[in-house]
């Protein structure tokens, strides 16, 4: 069976000579992916910041750990390795402006006005009505490329669940719907 593929991803289709693949293509094909949406936060010595992200994953259950991918270049980046510990606050379908601000759109300084922001047990900030909230201590760190591979062990959680969640695809933020269960 021929895979399907968008015009971009045909237009990327290996040369005889192995071409490395472009940043451009690369980001083509990252934007067919559906992933969820964070606010990472956090907060201490260093002081309070957050971004936007979905370069998130669950490592391992035994201990609870995680993966965030922060690029290097953002704002928030010196603040999260001095403080040394950072919430995942995963973002519901009605969550989306809120989104766009922690991506840019509203000054690192402005980001967490206007909302009751708690805390877990490291401090680092939840947002109030996330889906799900892990707070996390950064424990290990690993420089690839842009970005930094912070791995990260989850020391509590929190979040409301059961909720319709925000999804990322196609460079567009989506609605993850809940389905009702099948009749029995
Ligand atoms: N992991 C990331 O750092 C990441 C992820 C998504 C979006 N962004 C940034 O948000 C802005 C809007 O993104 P977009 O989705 O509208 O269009 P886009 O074409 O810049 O990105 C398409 C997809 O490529 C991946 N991507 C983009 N920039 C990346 C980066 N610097 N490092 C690793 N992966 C990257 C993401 O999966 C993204 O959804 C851009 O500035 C982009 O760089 C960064
Ligand atoms: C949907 C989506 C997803 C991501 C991002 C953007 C968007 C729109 N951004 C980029 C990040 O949010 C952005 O660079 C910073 O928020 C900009 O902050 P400063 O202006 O540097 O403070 C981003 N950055 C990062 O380091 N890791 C990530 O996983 C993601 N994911």
């Amino acid at each position: 069976m021929t895979p399907a593929t968008t015009p971009a991803m045909t237009a990327g289709t290996p040369s005889p000579d192995h071409e490395p693949v472009s940043a451009s293509a690369y980001r083509e094909a990252m934007a067919q992916l559906a992933s969820a949406v964070h606010l990472v936060t956090t907060d201490g010595t260093g002081g309070r910041a957050g971004l936007t992200a979905t370069s998130v994953c669950s490592v391992s259950d035994g201990p609870p750990t995680l993966l965030v991918c922060l690029n290097r270049n953002s704002s928030a980046y010196p603040v999260f390795l001095r403080n040394g510990v950072l919430c995942i606050n995963t973002l519901g379908a009605t969550q989306d402006r809120l989104a766009a601000d922690f991506a840019g759109r509203v000054k690192q300084a402005e980001r967490f006005d206007g909302r009751d922001w708690t805390t877990l047990r490291t401090g680092a900030p939840v947002l109030p009505g996330a889906l799900v909230a892990f707070d996390c201590r950064i424990v290990d760190r690993h420089a690839v490329g842009t970005h930094d591979v912070l791995i990260c062990a989850v020391e509590a959680l929190g979040g409301i669940g059961g909720a319709e969640g925000l999804l990322y695809a196609g460079r567009r933020y989506r609605v993850l719907r809940r389905e009702a269960p099948a009749a029995e």
